[in-house]
């Protein structure tokens, strides 16, 4: 496959700047891989995730995802790899728990991850907070991270798009009120597709890429990069496909 560098790196609405962010072209055409295991996952903890870190990039992993600071912090000890950081905070106010507010984009920034991703669904923000606000403050703070937006579905690609973020993300897809149930890689990936042709921004596709075949297909496809989580990084997960294969009368 062919990969253009043709993006503009960081923010263009911010020209003038000039951004050091080397992430888009350490990435392209490459595995990204996340490592997360939340608080009740068999391998929760900043060690093991470390761990994967390592497996990963020897595996020839391209860059990791990771979820909190501790994660972040000791991942970044075990790897050179670029990073995409995330805090996964659950408000009582909000079903938008990736990187919610400002608060926690800061906290992710202040380690030196090169992106920080955060969701970008059509739901209210806890306390109502303004996500183009948050943006600008953002911005003013750390001129040099790039911001990836976790997003679900077309009108949040647009949405993402005209509030300046540097990267589309597909995570949310299946995970929102308006996507229930949806998966990336139905009818050879036509959602990726209608994606793609939405937006000039990269994709980064994400969630729901369980096998190397859809890996590959979706770089084939145009996606500037790929994340897998927990086909790598999940044995609960791995596990349960043998079994519920194992069981089925197929
Ligand atoms: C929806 C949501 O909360 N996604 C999270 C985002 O960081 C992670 O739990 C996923 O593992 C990640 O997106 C990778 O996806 P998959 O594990 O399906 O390859």
């Amino acid at each position: 496959m062919q990969v253009l560098f043709s993006y503009t790196e960081g923010n263009s609405s911010l020209g003038g700047i000039f951004m050091t962010n080397n992430f888009l072209k350490a990435v392209a055409g490459g595995l990204i891989v996340s490592c997360q295991a939340l608080e009740n996952e068999p391998l929760h903890g900043s060690h093991i995730m470390a761990k994967m870190a390592l497996a990963a990039k020897q595996a020839g992993a391209v860059g990791i995802r990771a979820n909190s600071v501790s994660d972040i912090c000791a991942i970044k000890q075990a790897v050179s790899l670029p990073l995409i950081g995330i805090i996964k905070k659950d408000y009582p106010d909000s079903k938008v728990y990736i990187t919610p507010t400002l608060a926690e984009m800061r906290q992710v920034a202040h380690t030196n991850v090169e992106v920080v991703a955060c969701q970008v669904t059509n739901q209210p923000r806890p306390h109502n907070e303004d996500l183009q606000a948050s943006l600008r403050a953002f911005r003013q703070e750390f001129p040099d991270t790039l911001l990836m937006a976790d997003t679900g579905d077309l009108a949040d690609v647009k949405l993402a798009s005209k509030l300046g973020f540097d990267i589309i993300g597909t995570t949310m897809h299946g995970y929102t009120p308006t996507t229930q149930n949806a998966n990336i890689a139905n009818n050879d990936f036509a959602y990726l597709k209608e994606v793609l042709a939405t937006t000039e921004l990269p994709v980064i596709a994400e969630g729901k890429i369980d096998t190397p075949a859809k890996a590959k297909r979706v770089l084939e496809l145009g996606a500037h990069a790929v994340v897998v989580g927990g086909a790598i990084t999940r044995p609960q997960e791995i596990a349960q496909r043998f079994v519920d294969r194992i069981k089925s009368s197929h």
